[in-house]
């Protein structure tokens, strides 16, 4: 059900409207002001989706309206009716970021089109919304622990600038969620954000993966093939596991890199891409290029800036909050009631050896949520401890 509100002084133009508007779909709220002061107390009040707003009028006059209803609500669409001699400045609030404009006397087929297109907008904008606001939930990074916050303000620090990151840590620390961060936080943040797991790609078919190749490049390449550089064009590329990268793969980021060019494999035809990378690995890559397992020349070009992340055994404070968080989440999955667990549950298992770290915790949160009562007590963690380590 759409909610419009019609701001006009003229009381025959205001009837049209609304009745063009309700003959058309009945479904529609539709109400009035006679100014644009009484306008603006009502969009205050009320949560329209759309404003048909006067350009000349006592009072307060369609521009002002527009800005006043732009800082209320910027999502909110303004389509302004323009009389005989105001078209100019119709065009003027287009501007000004009006939705569009309709003629006096209002051109039915005309009105109901904007009309339409102004909905169809103002249900886009909520559901990019919530879609957005959805999206950062699951990657919410929870815990208050010094560590943690130390990480967020180099996050905060660090994404806005094209600087290329490498971050550390163990297994289940939380590295995506610090890659995902530093391009939402980015300028890049409208472009992709492309993810690759060097570890999980056979090293026969990385550079492929990653640059992508032309048909008959080798025997199963049956068509040309763009590679994630190419995809994460104007984005962010995230080599998770680059400790893992075969040499020769490495040769070729070092040149992506030095060069912002790729080529895909079997053609010698330079691509360009924009890109930036943001890089993560559970080895000790100092010690890898000790071993001669990783070129030191890239370990400099991508750790430009260095992020840890330290394992969950160094920042036990977060565990209580990380409990409750996995808590309410399991439960908003399952749709039930959230389990509590009580502070003796809290602090054994605050206490435990975390060597898979967050992952691990969110599993025996979950086990500890099928297998226990409402509330969770220190005897059920105790009983899970020892059944886990049987
Ligand atoms: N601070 C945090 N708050 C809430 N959830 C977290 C936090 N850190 C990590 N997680 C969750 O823990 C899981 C593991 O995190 P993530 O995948 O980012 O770790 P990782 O270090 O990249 O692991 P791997 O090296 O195995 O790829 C994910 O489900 C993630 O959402």
């Amino acid at each position: 059900m759409s909610k419009i509100l019609i701001i006009e002084d003229e009381d025959a133009i205001r009837r049209v409207l609304k009745k063009i508007l309700l003959e058309e779909e009945q479904n529609y709220i539709v109400e009035e002001a006679e100014d644009g002061l009484l306008g603006i107390e009502l969009i205050k009040k009320n949560n329209y989706d759309l404003i048909l707003c006067d350009i000349k009028m006592p009072k307060m006059d369609g521009l002002e309206v527009l800005s006043a209803c732009q800082k209320l609500n910027p999502d909110l669409p303004v389509v302004m009716i323009s009389g005989h001699g105001d078209i100019e400045t119709a065009v003027e609030t287009m501007r000004m970021g009006a939705f569009d404009y309709i003629s006096k006397p209002p051109d039915l087929n005309r009105l109901l089109n904007t009309v339409r297109i102004a909905l169809d907008h103002t249900q886009l904008a909520q559901e990019n919304k919530q879609l957005k606001k959805k999206v950062s939930k699951k990657f919410e990074m929870i815990g208050n622990s010094e560590e943690l916050e130390q990480i967020k303000s180099m996050i905060n620090k660090v994404a806005p600038t094209e600087a290329r990151v490498l971050i550390t840590g163990e297994n289940g620390t939380g590295k995506e969620l610090v890659a995902h961060w530093l391009h939402e936080k980015s300028e890049r943040n409208k472009g992709p954000f492309i993810e690759v797991n060097c570890a999980a790609i056979p090293s026969e078919l990385i550079e492929s993966e990653l640059f992508g190749h032309v048909k008959g490049a080798f025997t199963s390449a049956n068509k040309d093939r763009a590679g994630k550089f190419e995809a994460a064009n104007g984005g962010t590329i995230f080599l998770d596991e680059i400790g893992d990268m075969s040499l020769s793969a490495q040769a070729k980021v070092l040149r992506a890199l030095q060069e912002n060019r790729v080529q895909r494999v079997g053609s010698d035809k330079d691509i360009k891409v924009d890109v930036r990378v943001i890089a993560a690995t559970n080895k000790n890559l100092k010690d890898e290029i000790a071993e001669k397992r990783f070129r030191e020349d890239l370990y400099h070009r991508l750790a430009v800036i260095l992020i840890h992340v330290p394992s969950l055994n160094e920042r036990r404070r977060d565990i209580p909050e990380l409990i409750r968080h996995f808590t309410e989440k399991i439960a908003g999955e399952q749709g039930t009631k959230p389990k509590t667990f009580d502070d003796k549950a809290i602090s054994i298992l605050e206490q435990l050896d975390w060597t898979g770290n967050i992952r691990e915790l969110r599993n025996v949160v979950e086990r500890l949520i099928i297998l226990g009562d409402q509330q969770i007590s220190d005897k059920d963690v105790k009983q899970f401890v020892q059944l886990k380590s049987t």
